[in-house]
């Protein structure tokens, strides 16, 4: 891995916004809130999230969107706390100094997708590093390794990381980067964060722990306090909450990363726009009402699908194998479940019979979404590769927005009764055919390669 550069004219006039460091060592203000209030208790996350202050000169509640390329400067010598929006934008930095609060970062940065940001980490790495991942991940993430393997000479281990040792394995001095997904997306399988992230520091100083944090979002999971190096999120998702823009998210303790970090956003002019870093932290606002809405009606959904006799993936439920290990790490179960039919076609069937739940990728919306993951968010997996990692091509993942959710489950049960996947009895209805024969095999989260 290289060293960063040293500072040059955009990383001045950011270290100069960075100088102020509050009581707990993060570098933040204006925009949180103090720590605590006066009786020296912390603030509630939820609280957080809402209290924002700014030096603005009308005094305005909410962040103005610097809607401009350049800023001018006092002097020939230019140093003024802004010059160019791609090496730095107000806006920019009152959302990066929030998140950084709110991700208990020292340090956080916002680019234009949760692609972008897995794509500045990934600069890091040189030909002949390795990386260590899972094997049920994200497909696009999966994608991008792929072609760093291809093209850049990274070589990339894909390991059941829901097994530490499978992990330790693999761990060897040519190792620059673990990185992880806990649920996984979208077999939900968890993954024991804080026993790898010690293992990989023990086994080797200079590997990077990375958490990619976008199913739980900072709600419900600080992997930075698990002894991850650096965590990222898609804004696009759960932070924003209304599929409105694309975002993505990068925080950091140690200020060295984030300097390399922010070397390369400059460098390569991926850091978000002023207008939709204005978006990100207005979403950001009501993270906290939307996630609880999002997970309570998710729980009730994830019960009434395996009361109905369908197999359910969600750490909600005591029937998840790793339900103990979700919960020592999480503050909630989020708001993404997947069940499976053991039938592509029949899931095809309720996919599509769907009306109140949309067909479509992407998750942490206030809308409630159904899709097949085989065949959308995950497609650029091959299916050859899909079949090697045991991704079930009949899974259907649902990600639970806000709705009422009587009407979510009536919805839910029309699309089920009209696919022909459940048998009408006196009691109401139950699965049948594959999907009940499939909910009689216990879900076997290490059953993948
Ligand atoms: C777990 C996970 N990580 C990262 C991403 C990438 O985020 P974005 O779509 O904002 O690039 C996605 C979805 O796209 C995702 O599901
Ligand atoms: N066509 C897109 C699919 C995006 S999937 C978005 C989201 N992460 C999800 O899991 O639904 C692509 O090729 O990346």
């Amino acid at each position: 891995m290289s060293t960063p550069p040293g500072p040059s004219g955009g990383e001045k006039a950011v270290s100069k916004a960075f100088a102020n460091i509050d009581l707990d060592g993060h570098n933040l203000p204006p925009s949180p809130a103090p720590s605590s209030p006066r009786n020296g208790r912390k603030y509630a996350l939820a609280t957080e999230l809402v209290y924002t202050d700014s030096k603005d000169q009308y005094g305005a509640s909410s962040i103005p969107i610097y809607q401009s390329a350049t800023f001018k400067q006092s002097s020939a010598g230019g140093g003024s706390e802004y010059d160019y929006t791609r090496s730095g934008n107000p806006t920019r930095t009152h959302l990066e100094r929030h998140l950084a609060k709110i991700m208990k970062a020292s340090r956080a940065l916002v680019v234009g997708s949760g692609m972008g940001a897995l794509d500045v980490i990934t600069r890091v790495l040189r030909p002949g590093d390795e990386v260590i991942t899972g094997d049920d991940l994200y497909g696009g993430t999966n994608r991008l390794l792929t072609y760093m393997a291809a093209n850049h000479g990274i070589i990339v281990h894909h390991v059941d990381t829901t097994e530490p040792q499978k992990v330790r394995d693999v761990v060897s001095n040519k190792t620059a980067m673990v990185l992880l997904e806990s649920p996984t997306n979208p077999l939900i399988k968890i993954v024991d964060i804080p026993s790898i992230a010690k293992m990989v520091h023990d086994s080797n100083a200079k590997a990077f722990v990375v958490v990619d944090n976008t199913m739980l979002s900072p709600m419900l999971c600080n992997p930075l306090d698990l002894g991850a190096d650096i965590v990222y999120e898609s804004g696009t998702k759960y932070l924003s909450g209304h599929h409105d823009i694309m975002a993505g998210v990068l925080a950091f303790n140690d200020p060295a990363i984030g300097d390399k970090m922010y070397f390369t956003i400059n460098s390569t002019g991926c850091g978000l726009s002023p207008n939709d870093s204005f978006l990100l932290m207005r979403g950001i606002k009501t993270l906290a009402i939307r996630m609880e809405k999002q997970q309570t009606n998710a729980q009730r959904i994830a019960e009434f699908l395996e009361q109905r006799g369908f197999r359910v993936r969600y750490p909600g439920l005591k029937s998840h194998p790793q339900y103990d290990l979700h919960w020592s790490m999480a503050r909630g179960a989020g708001a993404v479940l997947s069940f499976e039919t053991g039938d592509a076609t029949l899931s095809e069937r309720i996919v599509e019979g769907a009306r109140l739940w949309g067909i479509s990728v992407s998750f942490g919306c206030v809308n409630s979404l159904i899709s097949m993951p085989c065949r959308m968010s995950h497609a650029s997996i091959d299916a050859k590769t899909r079949k090697e990692r045991k991704m079930p091509e009949d899974i259907i993942r649902l990600c639970v927005g806000i709705e009422d959710v009587d009407d979510l489950i009536d919805d839910l049960s029309r699309a089920l009764v009209q696919a022909g996947a459940v048998t009408i009895t006196a009691d109401g209805f139950h699965a049948n055919g594959t999907a009940k024969a499939l909910a009689e095999v216990p879900i076997d989260v290490s059953d993948a390669i």
